[in-house]
């Protein structure tokens, strides 16, 4: 195929009902854990697994890093993308029969990168439909995938709405920072909270309704929990392509550049009033 992202998408999108068949049966825990430190469910290891064969199987792709394994695969050939994925977010939903996703990013050049390299980004979410959110050039676009694998394009041009509805924050209440949890007593008196444990769906509240999410810098865990270039980046890029804001408390997501694959990150994002309004919360 002559357009590398396109097919980087067309993979995700085609392996989409792969993945929602396999969960049936794979809901138990592996017996080891990922690169950060977390316990990996049989469906973590089996969507990693087929995503990293069928996206290694694009010419133009020429290296494949997830949240499941430690070092960038490297394929044979001269491409020259490398894509990074989170193969299941929210997978421990899946014991609940709750939400999840797969999210992926596509840079042109190594990995680690700054979230700036992005070319394309975009989420497949398994909620009572499956649906997939891709932002390239500016633009983004909502699908609705089928059991086959096609798509059907059912929003060409989504933006946050004009007004915010909803929050969700990740973290005990009693981990949050006195400067986080005095935003988060504002924000929950103008909003109506939607937190169902996976960033995914989470955010795409977000989209839907408007609004913000975050999971912030914990008193014993300031770096918080979720990943820079396997969950942040690739969402950043998606809501602020849709007209939203993020940050890592002080700044865009985007500009940040991970030292190390699977480093963790304070992560925000929604519109941009509220974003504005959490980073001068956390600076004071
Ligand atoms: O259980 P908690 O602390 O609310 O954490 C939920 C967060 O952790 C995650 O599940 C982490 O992602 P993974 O499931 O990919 O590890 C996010 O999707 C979600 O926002
Ligand atoms: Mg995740
Ligand atoms: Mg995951």
């Amino acid at each position: 195929m002559s357009d590398p992202i396109a097919a980087v998408v067309d993979a995700v999108a085609s392996t989409a009902p792969d993945v929602r068949e396999g969960l049936v049966g794979r809901r138990t825990y592996e017996a080891g854990a990922n690169p950060s430190g977390e316990r990996q469910l049989e469906a973590d290891v089996y969507a990693d697994e087929l995503l990293e064969a069928r996206l290694l199987d694009i010419d133009a792709v020429t290296g494949y890093a997830s949240e499941e394994r430690e070092p960038v695969v490297r394929a044979d050939g001269e491409g020259q993308y490398f894509v990074a994925t989170d193969p299941l977010d929210g997978s421990s939903n899946l014991r609940s029969n709750n939400a999840m996703g797969t999210l992926f990013g596509v840079y042109d050049g190594t990995l680690p990168a700054s979230g700036d390299d992005l070319l394309a980004s975009g989420f497949v979410l398994y909620g009572p439909i499956t649906t997939m959110v891709v932002a390239r050039d500016g633009v983004v676009t909502e699908s609705v995938i089928d059991g086959d694998g096609s798509r059907r394009v059912v929003t060409e041009n989504l933006t946050l709405p004009d007004e915010p509805t909803v929050y969700g924050f990740g973290g005990r209440v009693p981990q949050w920072t006195d400067a986080f949890a005095d935003y988060v007593s504002e924000v929950e008196s103008e909003l109506k909270l939607r937190y169902g444990g996976a960033m995914i769906a989470d955010v795409n509240q977000v989209l839907t309704y408007g609004g913000i999410f975050g999971y912030p810098g914990l008193r014993e865990r300031p770096e918080g929990k979720l990943r820079l270039l396997f969950e942040g980046h690739p969402i950043a890029h998606i809501v602020e392509s849709a007209g939203g804001a993020s940050s890592n408390g002080e700044r865009s997501l985007l500009a940040c550049t991970p030292e190390e694959l699977h480093e963790r990150t304070p992560l925000f994002v929604g519109h941009e009033t509220y974003v504005d309004r959490l980073e001068a919360a956390l600076s004071r």
